[in-house]
């Protein structure tokens, strides 16, 4: 059967791109010319903050004593967790060695990025989790040189549970600097700080589109743009817990896609009812970005059974996924793409954006088809080598030399032939197959 659409989206993550890259372009060469100047140039217009750019030891301290002891020890609880499920990671991948025939070995070795710029997100909400998130993953990784930065508030500066969060976590330094002047100031190494070789964290799609534009110059870990959230849900799903989390993701932005895919007409009549009421509840800004939201760019579609909505889902690439429905098994072994799955309404996305374990810096706009999310493997190049016994090297030097003279890369056969004649002087080999 086809998808039906009770509610179709009139926008989608492609509306408005041409835009922002213009924008993002031009604030990016504008400050690659300009440097620490034309950075904080652009704080102040777009962030209305003329402050000091990197935080002292004692501003940290400072802003650290103003964080209440509670949250202190509910972002300690939050660190431990990201901090444990980064080092399982860490260990699921290792350094190897083999040798692939006698006398030549070839292995693997893990090695941290230097230098890191982590974007901790801070224009609508204060995104203490993003720098757990970033901060942490990337100490397990073991890079040595950690950038933070933060949008500063006006006039203010950075959040001071943030600042506490960055420092707590291992950022070796802190920038107060939002948007694509945090991360062009991190790229291009301002402010005395080492250019990053890698840039990640999440961000509107201003920050997206700059780390998409910087991307080969440096690494990014992924296109982490506007959260976009799914929902699984058949008949057995609780529809004021479905409509709940759909409106706690839609309070992310105006661009902030959800979507919700089920086999009950019934449950999802329910769920359209209910969200209108749960988003007018909401703080007013909360409820100005979930209404948007919702109006935008929300989806609720109706399938013929679950193989239909997996189907679907796998082309949606949500960023979260949510299982609200029978056999979670099933859905574990079936769902191809996404960020990160929440199986069951015992857990939820939220547990998952602040402190459950696993990063919550997930692939956004499709981008799961092709990448998961922040983990310690993105901080980390997997290079190989390899060394060989003078007999190791005897085939593969045969090998390479016709295959190069084949390709017609005489040059490279060339390195072959010599090394033939040196280590096995007064042998004939036949080098030139192609005549
Ligand atoms: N994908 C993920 O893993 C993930 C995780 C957390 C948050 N997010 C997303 O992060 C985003 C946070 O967005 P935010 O805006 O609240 O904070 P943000 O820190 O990403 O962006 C704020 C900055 O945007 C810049 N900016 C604002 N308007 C601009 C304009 N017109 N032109 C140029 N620059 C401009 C400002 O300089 C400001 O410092 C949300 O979209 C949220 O969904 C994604
Ligand atoms: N859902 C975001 C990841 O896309 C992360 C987050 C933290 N807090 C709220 N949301």
């Amino acid at each position: 059967m086809a998808l039906r659409y009770l509610k179709k989206a009139p926008k989608t993550a492609a509306t408005d791109a041409g835009e922002t890259r213009r924008i993002v372009q031009k604030i990016l060469d504008d400050i690659e010319q300009g440097g620490d100047e034309a950075a904080r140039k652009y704080a102040l217009e777009l962030d209305k903050y003329d402050g000091d750019i990197v935080l002292t030891r004692d501003e940290i301290e400072a802003a650290s004593a103003q964080v209440p002891q509670l949250l202190q020890d509910d972002i300690r609880f939050a660190h431990d967790n990201v901090q444990r499920f980064a080092r399982a990671q860490r260990d699921s991948l290792r350094d190897f060695s083999v040798e692939l025939i006698p006398g030549l070995t070839t292995g693997q070795r893990a090695i941290p990025c230097r230098s890191v710029g982590c974007y901790v997100p801070g224009g609508r909400y204060s995104h203490v989790a993003s720098a757990i998130m970033t901060v942490t993953t990337a100490k397990v990784a073991g890079c040595q040189n950690i950038t933070a930065c933060s949008p500063p508030r006006p006039g203010v500066g950075i959040n001071p549970a943030i600042i506490f969060t960055a420092d707590l976590c291992g950022a070796d330094r802190i920038l107060s600097l939002g948007g694509v002047q945090g991360i062009a100031a991190m790229a291009y190494g301002l402010f005395g700080s080492a250019p990053a070789d890698i840039l990640v964290g999440p961000g509107n799609q201003f920050v997206a589109e700059a780390k998409r534009i910087l991307f080969g110059r440096v690494g990014i870990d992924m296109f982490a743009g506007p959260t976009d959230s799914l929902i699984l849900a058949d008949a057995g799903a609780d529809p004021m817990l479905v409509a709940a989390d759909l409106v706690g993701q839609a309070e992310h932005g105006y661009n902030s896609p959800v979507w919700l895919l089920t086999d009950d007409q019934a449950l999802a009549n329910k769920v359209l009812a209910l969200v209108p009421r749960l988003i007018a509840d909401l703080p007013e800004v909360n409820r100005l970005n979930a209404d948007a939201a919702w109006r935008d760019y929300a989806e609720v579609i109706l399938c013929a059974d679950r193989e239909e909505m997996a189907a679907a889902s796998d082309d949606y690439a949500p960023e979260h996924l949510t299982v609200q429905a029978a056999d979670p098994d099933w859905w574990l072994n079936r769902l191809q793409c996404y960020g990160s799955l929440f199986l069951g309404e015992e857990t939820t996305v939220a547990f998952g954006d602040k402190a459950s374990g696993p990063n919550h810096v997930l692939p956004t706009s499709g981008a799961a088809r092709y990448t998961g999310g922040l983990s310690v493997h993105k901080y980390m190049k997997l290079v190989t080598w390899q060394r060989a016994t003078r007999e190791g090297a005897r085939p593969i030097a045969e090998a390479t030399a016709r295959i190069s003279r084949l390709e017609g890369m005489e040059g490279h056969a060339r390195t072959a032939d010599i090394r033939l004649k040196k280590y096995f002087p007064g042998t004939s080999f036949d080098l030139d197959v192609i005549k």
